[in-house]
């Protein structure tokens, strides 16, 4: 594996309160990573800190396996963490050049990252005729001059209408189809859900789940179920090993897997035992739905 990233029980604390507590997490090279969380639950500070603009309370984090300084690692890294801030009257392609020049980069591939986020058509605009969602690009085509390892954004469709929102994760994914790695803060779990491969889930700072999304999403499912003789459904399928918690609820039952189970083999275990089903649906829980469990067996 390549790692790029590795924390280690990082811990920020201001005063009393604990913005991020005994956070661990890595990240490898090629995938994308979204920091999953509401409002203060401690996705700004970890990336902050991560970058070197926030002082860590304790713990560690070590950059490309802790061969080079982080002064020297954050040059691989590109990163948008606050609104895009560009010189107003000064043109895309200018602002860019400036950009260059500060960064200490050669300026050959200002035009391949313009095409690269769809403004090159507009290059020579001025930064303030920019809708928001082109000021983003802009800062997105700003933080890749330097074809960085990982490119790490902060909520980057906060403020966006719907076409700016979907234009910004195009942009994410073509980059990542790149093989650029990276690491997004977001408090949108369909955000998170349509763009990353891998989720770090934070709640108060604490962390819930981090591992791939598809193994958050690969719960078993569950069925919702009614039948002839309903009470000898249940007693049925709280018999039968697939099956863990069953619900009851307006004459429908809730029957939540601990292993796979098609629709198929469950109508003829039931018919099997006499028992005739008038209603078989089988679901999976989304996302949201997990999150929601997650976050609420935690509550304190
Ligand atoms: N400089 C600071 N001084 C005091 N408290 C802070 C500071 N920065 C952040 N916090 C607190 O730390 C907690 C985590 O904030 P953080 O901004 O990291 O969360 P977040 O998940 O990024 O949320 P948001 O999306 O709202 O920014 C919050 O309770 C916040 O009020």
């Amino acid at each position: 594996m390549n790692t790029i990233l590795t924390v280690t029980n990082l811990t920020k604390k201001f005063g009393p309160l604990v913005a991020v507590n005994d956070l661990s997490f890595s990240i490898e090279k090629g995938n994308v990573y979204g920091i999953l969380g509401p409002n203060g639950s401690g996705k700004s500070t970890t990336l902050g800190i991560i970058l070197n603009v926030v002082n860590k309370t304790s713990g560690s984090f070590s950059w490309f396996n802790g061969e080079t300084s982080t002064h020297e690692a954050l040059k691989k890294v590109g990163a948008i963490i606050e609104r895009p801030n560009f010189y107003p009257y000064m043109t895309a392609i200018q602002n860019l050049r400036l950009v260059c020049k500060i960064k200490e980069v050669s300026e050959e591939k200002i035009e391949e990252k313009l095409a690269l986020v769809g403004l090159l058509e507009r290059k020579n605009s001025k930064f303030r005729t920019y809708s928001l969602g082109m000021k983003q690009r802009l800062a997105i085509a700003s933080a890749l001059l330097n074809d960085p390892e990982i490119l790490i954004l902060d909520e980057p469709t906060n403020g966006l209408d719907p076409e700016g929102i979907h234009q910004i994760r195009e942009i994410i994914k073509k980059i990542a189809n790149q093989g650029t790695t990276i690491l997004l803060a977001s408090h949108l779990l369909d955000e998170v859900e349509k763009v990353c491969s891998h989720v770090v889930i934070l709640r108060k700072g604490v962390k819930l789940y981090a591992g791939p999304v598809d193994g958050l999403l690969a719960s078993h499912g569950y069925f919702v179920l009614a039948a002839n003789d309903q009470i000898q459904l249940k007693t049925f399928l709280e018999k039968h090993a697939s099956f863990g918690k069953i619900e009851e609820f307006n004459g429908l039952l809730t029957a939540y897997l601990k292993e796979e189970l098609d629709a198929g083999e469950l109508n003829k275990l039931v018919m099997d035992q006499g028992i005739l089903l008038s209603h078989l649906v089988k679901r999976k829980e989304s996302l949201e739905e997990q999150f929601l469990t997650l976050t609420k067996n935690r509550q304190s």
